[in-house]
């Protein structure tokens, strides 16, 4: 997948460096970086790892990776303003860090993505998914990651910025893995509050997402960050981002933690709704808001011979999206447990 230039017609006062972070140009940050006695790499486009001189396995290993999905561009600019930041004091940074701009074609197309899915390719399976462009770009993905977590000492982070496609009851949201080690996975809830996360998502089965992949095989804290909704470059309202963009300044800056606002939801998995046929229809519209609450009983999709039911006194769908390919999940059932 190559890096295409960015259509300017989007938005033509784009600032320079949220235009530099979404066309993967990482020319400036990086020279910051290594002026100031970084090891500093770029080991695919749109891929930048900047390491301490020297392993340190006492150094915490950080990936922050944005634009998975193209048309998620709010995520872009937060961290574009955090690396700009960042790199004007580069010796500040604590960690080894691994930035990551996902699908570079897709961003510039203001698209969620060209061929198919990229976060669903973090997997060895995927069927009709081999050979599309995101399945090239899912392969350096990972190559990177494998090597960047290698050598890396026991704390791992993985935080995956996304936005959701419609309006939810819990506007910013995460999905954490359940295989991620109690210590740090208590950490990296308690790192959601203090970025204004209002619901955690405990996901006990890989969908073949990023975040997922990396917990599973690289022992990350990893967890998808859901924050706020789709929207144009450039035209993202920022303050929303507030705390989650003050949160991750102080986990790449090693400073100490704030207390959050309040501490967020948490909630099961009851059942991902996984499309298995083009037969599938859904009760709920495509616009449904996540977290919208529905009652045991109540149908939830059908697929054929296959009827997903409420099970429980309450379940909340989370989103729901017949249109996606035959084997994806179409949706996700949770029950609030804390
Ligand atoms: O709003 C939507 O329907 C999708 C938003 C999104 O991209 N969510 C991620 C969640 C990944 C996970 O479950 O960890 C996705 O579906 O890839
Ligand atoms: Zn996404």
């Amino acid at each position: 997948m190559s890096a295409a230039p960015m259509d300017e017609n989007v938005n033509p006062a784009l600032p320079e460096a949220v235009r530099a972070l979404a066309e993967a140009d990482f020319g400036t940050v990086a020279q910051r970086f290594s002026s100031a006695g970084f090891d500093v790499a770029l080991p695919a486009p749109g891929i930048l790892t900047v390491k301490s001189a020297g392993a340190d396995a006492a150094r915490p290993a950080v990936l922050v990776s944005v634009g998975v999905h193209g048309d998620e561009t709010g995520p872009i600019e937060m961290l574009a303003w955090v690396i700009e930041a960042l790199s004007r004091t580069p010796r500040e940074l604590a960690v080894d860090l691994m930035v990551c701009v996902g699908n570079i074609d897709a961003i510039a197309a203001g698209k969620r993505f060209i061929d198919a899915d990229l976060n669903r390719m973090f997997r060895p399976e995927r069927g009709a998914l081999a050979g599309t462009a995101e399945a090239a770009r899912a392969d350096a993905l990972i190559a990177a990651t494998v090597d960047f977590f290698k050598d890396a000492g026991p704390v791992r982070w993985h935080l995956d910025l996304h936005t959701a496609i419609r309006p939810s009851h819990y506007p910013m949201f995460a999905i954490v893995p359940e295989l991620i080690a109690d210590e740090p996975r208590r950490k990296l809830i308690d790192w959601l509050g203090q970025a204004a996360i209002g619901a955690v998502i405990m996901n006990p089965k890989s969908v073949g997402t990023y975040s997922y992949y990396s917990s599973e095989h690289h022992g990350a804290a990893g967890s998808t960050v859901e924050l706020g909704r789709v929207g144009t470059l450039g035209r993202n309202d920022l303050s929303q981002f507030a705390d989650a963009s003050a949160a991750l300044d102080r986990l790449l800056r090693g400073q100490p933690d704030v207390p959050a606002r309040t501490a967020p939801h948490v909630f099961a998995t009851a059942r991902q709704v996984i499309k298995l046929s083009d037969a599938f229809t859904m009760s709920v519209g495509r616009e449904t808001w996540n977290f919208t609450p529905m009652k045991k009983g109540d149908i939830i999709a059908t697929d054929g011979d296959t009827v997903y039911t409420v099970e429980h006194e309450e379940e909340m769908v989370v989103f729901p999206n017949p249109d996606v390919r035959v084997g994806l999940r179409a949706g996700l059932m949770v029950v609030r447990i804390g």
